[in-house]
Parts: C-alpha cells; structure tokens; sequence
C-alpha cells in the first residue's frame, strides 16, 4: 500500500527538498501552497516543483491552497485519501514578524488549527512539525537538548512556532489517537547536489548563509558580520548549520515512526549536527568552495541574537535511527553550485 503525504508549503525551501527526498523514497505527494514565499512557473506550478519532478521524474499533485481557506483545505481531503501531513507552510521572517505580529499569528497559528480540524474530521491522524530551534528562546545550556526550556522567545515568529507546538500537545492529551512528531531544526542551509533546487529568500536576506551566497554573485558588496566580541572562539557568532539534504532526510526517519511506531502521543526530535560553527568559520569555508572573496566588515551586534547556539542531535539518532551526514564544506559547495547556477533564485529576472 502506498504511503500518501500531504505537504503544505512545499514549494518552499525545506518542503521542496523534502519531497524531492519522498519522491525518491516511494511516498505518493501531494503538495499545497499559497505562494506567499515561492515562485510560480509560466505554467503556475511552483518552479521547485517543476524542477523536483525533473529530478525524480515523478508527479506532484499540486495544488494553490491557502490553509486559512477551510473550505479548500477540506476539498483535499475529500479528493485524497490522506495518511499524513508534513506541515511546513509557515511565514518565518523575524523581522516582518515584529512588524505585523498578526499577520503571522493568523497565518501561523490559525491556519495550522484548521489544517488540524480538518485532519481529524477526515480520520488523519499522523502530523509532523516543522519546528525550529527558536522556540528554546535564550540559551540555559548548551549543547541544547529536547529538555531544555522552551517558550522564552523573543520575536512573534518564534512565539508562534512554540504556540503551535503547546496546541499540538493539548491534542495528543485531549486524544489518544493523535501521533505528532514536532521537528526542531537547527540553522538549514545547503541546496540539493544537483544544483537545480535552492533558498531563494525574498528581499535582502536575513539570514547568514543566503547572504554570503549573494555577496559571491556580486548581489551585495560585502557582508555585514553582526557583532565580534562575543564569547566565542573568535568573537562572532555560533551556530548548528545543518545540510538541508540531511535535514529533508530526517522528515523519512520520522515518517518511517509515524508508520510503523503503534504509540500515538507527542514526540520532539532535535535536528542538527551538535556542531557549532561561526560566520568567519562559515565565510572561510564559502570562500574555499567558491574560490571567491568575500568580503565582510564588522558591525555592532544584530538584537535578539545569542553568541552561542547547537543541538544535542543524539535523541534522533536514538530514536530515529537519523544523523546529519554532511558538513560545512558539502553545505558550501552545493549552496555555491545552487547560487552561481541561479544568480538571481528561481526568477529569470
Ligand atoms: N529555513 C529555516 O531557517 C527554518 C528554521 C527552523 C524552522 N523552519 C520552519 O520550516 C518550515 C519551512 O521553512 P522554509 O525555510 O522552507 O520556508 P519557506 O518560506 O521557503 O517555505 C514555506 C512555504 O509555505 C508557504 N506558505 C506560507 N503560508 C501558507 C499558507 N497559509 N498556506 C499555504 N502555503 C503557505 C509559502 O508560500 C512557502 O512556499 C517553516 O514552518 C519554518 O518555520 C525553517
Ligand atoms: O547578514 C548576516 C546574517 C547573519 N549573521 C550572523 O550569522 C549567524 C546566523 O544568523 P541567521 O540569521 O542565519 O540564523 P539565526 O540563528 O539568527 O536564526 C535562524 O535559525 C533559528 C534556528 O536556530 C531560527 O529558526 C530563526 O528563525 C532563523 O532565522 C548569527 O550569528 C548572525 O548574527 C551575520 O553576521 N550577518
């Protein structure tokens, strides 16, 4: 019997790299997504699809769904039989979000309740979670384990992802037949080898990783290192980059216990490596895998950042039988491949 999965925000960077993972693996897919945060192709299919079912040469039902439309979302379910959700749409700026907590609140929160009551009135009862390791807020100890405390976040995006995970474990009390495995990633980054499927933020961006790809194709003139006098083995930041491949792979592992596992409830898996790298770590092994220079100056500290962030991966290991398998020099080289092949993302332009 075949395996169906819904994936909502598929089209987006994690999602697209996870179904290209599930495709290859067997899973039938069915995607959705609003575009809020992808780009669409001549034909409107969202252009990673397009490329992920180059890759595979397999099929995605695709569908332009918002989950705050209820009535849309039930239309799937009474055109599939559905055995489990892989729920990644989410909007997850940190700066938009303090801007327009609300926005993200309702997209966040509320479209992941109706996703949820639909599930259960059409009988579906298996859930994974994409969550983050934001929702640990400031940093007890390190490295950071499934126990330690959650909840403390500093920004609306991070406070709806911890939200979401608190609802997810009201459902499994309330009942038994629920099965959630909530994934916390750590920092994604990479591309698919191939080159073909990547992180094509919108705007200037946020984050670290797409940003020294950028400033390497001559988007941006140099990086800007937020703060250098933290206590850290050379002053910048640290983090848990992790192998978005790795990390697509994870979401098999825990399928694989969503299918086969009879205990229902809620489970919480850490994904990283357990390693700490930082920016100049990060910037030395880009420029190695690009052989370009990237140049960089250092400024005050970004608010809300912490020096030191990694995971205890060892409970998926355990429990999973999952451990990221790639490092920073794969995590560069394919990032590279992907951004000197599609210098400005998915858009021609
Ligand atoms: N990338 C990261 O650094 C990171 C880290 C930790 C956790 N996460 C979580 O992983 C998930 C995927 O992140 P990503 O980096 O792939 O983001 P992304 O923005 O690339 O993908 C999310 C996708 O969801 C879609 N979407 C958003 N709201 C929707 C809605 N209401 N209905 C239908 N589609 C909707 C967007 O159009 C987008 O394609 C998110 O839940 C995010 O919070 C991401
Ligand atoms: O232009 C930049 C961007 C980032 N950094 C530094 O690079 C490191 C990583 O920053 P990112 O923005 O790439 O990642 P964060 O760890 O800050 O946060 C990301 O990963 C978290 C999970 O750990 C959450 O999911 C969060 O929402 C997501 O943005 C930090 O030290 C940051 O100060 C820079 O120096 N310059």
């Amino acid at each position: 019997m075949t395996f169906t999965i819904l994936v909502t925000g598929g089209a987006g960077y994690v999602g697209s790299h996870t179904i290209l993972e599930l495709l290859n693996a067997g899973f039938d897919v069915i995607c959705v997504d609003n575009f809020s945060n992808a780009h669409k192709d001549s034909a409107n299919i969202p252009t990673a699809i397009s490329r992920v079912e180059q890759l595979t040469k397999r099929k995605v039902t695709f569908y332009s769904v918002d989950l705050m439309d209820k009535g849309a979302v039930k239309g799937l379910f009474a055109k599939h039989k559905i055995d489990c959700v892989a729920h990644f749409a989410a909007l997850k700026s940190v700066g938009e979000s303090c801007r327009l907590p609300l926005k993200y609140y309702q997209n966040n929160i509320i479209g992941t309740t109706i996703l949820l009551e639909t599930m259960e009135e059409a009988g579906c009862y298996n859930f994974l979670y994409s969550s983050s390791a934001t929702v640990y807020g400031e940093t007890q100890y390190l490295p950071i384990d499934e126990k330690h405390p959650t909840g403390n976040c500093t920004n609306p995006y991070g406070k709806s992802k911890y939200f979401v995970e608190e609802i997810l474990k009201d459902l499994c009390i309330a009942d038994k037949k629920w099965k959630v495995i909530s994934l916390r990633y750590f920092n994604p980054v990479g591309s698919h080898q191939s080159g073909q499927i990547g992180e094509d933020p919108n705007g200037i961006p946020n984050n670290l990783m797409p940003f020294i790809a950028q400033v390497a194709v001559g988007r941006h003139p140099s990086l800007k290192i937020f703060g250098s006098d933290y206590n850290t083995h050379d002053g910048t930041g640290v983090r848990d980059y992790i192998h978005v491949v790795d990390l697509a792979k994870g979401h098999l592992n825990a399928l694989n216990k969503l299918e086969k596992v009879k205990e229902t409830g809620f489970f919480v898996y850490n994904l990283g490596t357990g390693s700490g790298y930082s920016v100049l770590d990060m910037v030395k092994a880009f420029q190695e895998a690009s052989g370009k220079t990237i140049r960089y100056e250092l400024v005050a500290r970004r608010p809300g950042d912490v020096a030191s962030c990694y995971s205890d991966a060892s409970l998926a290991e355990r429990e999973l039988g999952w451990k990221a398998q790639l490092g920073i020099k794969e995590m560069c080289e394919d990032t590279w491949r992907w951004q000197k092949n599609n210098p400005n993302g998915y858009s021609k332009l």
